[in-house]
């Protein structure tokens, strides 16, 4: 299978590419930038862009929406946000398969997107076409896949089982969740900067996140009764993981072991999500893998359940989770081609 990435030089881009290049379905990987990519005559290469990509000598293509239909079975976009809104309807009117990283297609509403992501929306008719896609949930729709936010896939993965299974108060659901730095991508920002981040813990984006409307639209799909989280995000001084703390008041009769029955049941058949009992996970567990951990601890003392939530938010929280929605896209073995070890170092 050909496969094309839009977006490699950026932080899941990269990390795209090294999990496409050991996926034993992927034949051949085509990467494109921008339209006028090569206009000047200087071809760009991955291993001249990308430090120690060594022998990986693969052109970047001016991006052209037909060449690429021509050349390969699906694409990924690896690109900030507003890109693919304004490139991708040539795929979308065509049927073609394509998996975006970015929250361009997560939100229907073009209203709810310019809200949230201060941006122009994509075109409402294509917007339609889109399936967000929580790939442990995956639930085959249309050739256009939402791949979900960092903050999102670890806040829903933590809260499904409570929430499908109606074990908690729909109006208690709090969120502190805190990630690493490459969560921000590759350009620089005040908030990123050594000197902001280092020996520092920064909240930000304080109930103005954008993965609000997306975790809140998942959760009222689940159970029409969530209609809102108390959300907030904060930066970690690491480069990689991301925790979710999750916070909820446990209806009458809901103990440790139904809260336990719950998760095991749901996730019984989810090759990536681990569950443990009463006992919380560390960002270093996951840091490398495809996994979300989840601790599951429930006080009878405050009648609250706390799940703790971690994810590597560049592979499941990125490209990983792209490659786990590609194999279920394409039929393939949902774990084919990803990391489940950790790299602990
Ligand atoms: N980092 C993370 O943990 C997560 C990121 N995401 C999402 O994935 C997407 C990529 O994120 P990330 O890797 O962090 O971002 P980066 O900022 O690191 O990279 C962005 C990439 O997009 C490319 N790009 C920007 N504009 C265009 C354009 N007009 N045409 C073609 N390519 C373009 C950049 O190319 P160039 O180098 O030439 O500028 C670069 O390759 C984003 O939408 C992000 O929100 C989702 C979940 C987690
Ligand atoms: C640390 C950090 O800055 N993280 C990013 C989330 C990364 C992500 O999932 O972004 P998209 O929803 O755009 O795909 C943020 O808070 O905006």
């Amino acid at each position: 299978m050909n496969v094309a990435i839009v977006g490699v030089t950026g932080y899941s881009g990269t990390v795209l590419y090294s999990l496409l290049v050991n996926h034993p379905q992927v034949t051949q990987i085509n990467l494109y930038g921008h339209t006028n990519e090569g206009e000047n005559g200087d071809v760009r290469y991955l291993d001249e862009l990308i430090a120690g990509y060594h022998g990986q000598h693969v052109p970047l293509q001016a991006f052209d929406p037909e060449k690429i239909m021509a050349d390969n079975d699906v694409v990924f976009f690896a690109t900030s946000s507003g890109v693919s809104s304004q490139l991708a309807g040539p795929f979308i009117k065509a049927k073609f398969p394509v998996i975006d990283l970015s929250g361009d297609y997560r939100l229907p509403d073009p209203a709810t997107y310019e809200k949230w992501y201060h941006k122009p929306a994509a075109d409402a008719a294509d917007l339609a076409q889109a399936t967000y896609s929580l790939a442990d949930f995956y639930a085959e729709k249309t050739n256009y896949i939402a791949n979900p936010g960092c903050y999102a896939t670890a806040t829903l993965l933590g809260l499904a089982p409570m929430v499908q299974q109606d074990l908690i108060d729909p109006d208690s659901i709090i969120v502190d969740a805190k990630s690493g730095t490459s969560g921000a991508g590759k350009s620089l920002s005040q908030l990123t900067h050594f000197t902001e981040e280092n020996d520092n813990l920064q909240l930000y984006q304080l109930n103005k996140h954008k993965h609000i409307p997306e975790v809140v639209q998942q959760l009222h799909q689940w159970n029409n009764q969530v209609n809102a989280i108390q959300f907030s995000t904060t930066l970690l001084p690491l480069t990689t993981g991301l925790m979710a703390s999750i916070y909820a008041k446990v209806k009458s009769g809901v103990t440790q072991e139904s809260l336990m029955a719950a998760f095991n049941t749901v996730y019984a058949d989810h090759p990536f999500v681990h569950v443990m009992d009463g006992e919380t996970p560390s960002l270093k567990q996951v840091v490398g893998t495809n996994n979300c951990d989840l601790g599951v601890v429930y006080n009878p003392v405050t009648h609250t359940v706390m799940v703790i939530s971690v994810i590597d938010n560049l592979i499941k929280g990125a490209a990983g989770q792209a490659v786990q929605n590609f194999n279920h896209l394409f039929n393939f073995n949902e774990t084919t081609g990803l990391p489940t070890l950790p790299v602990f170092a």
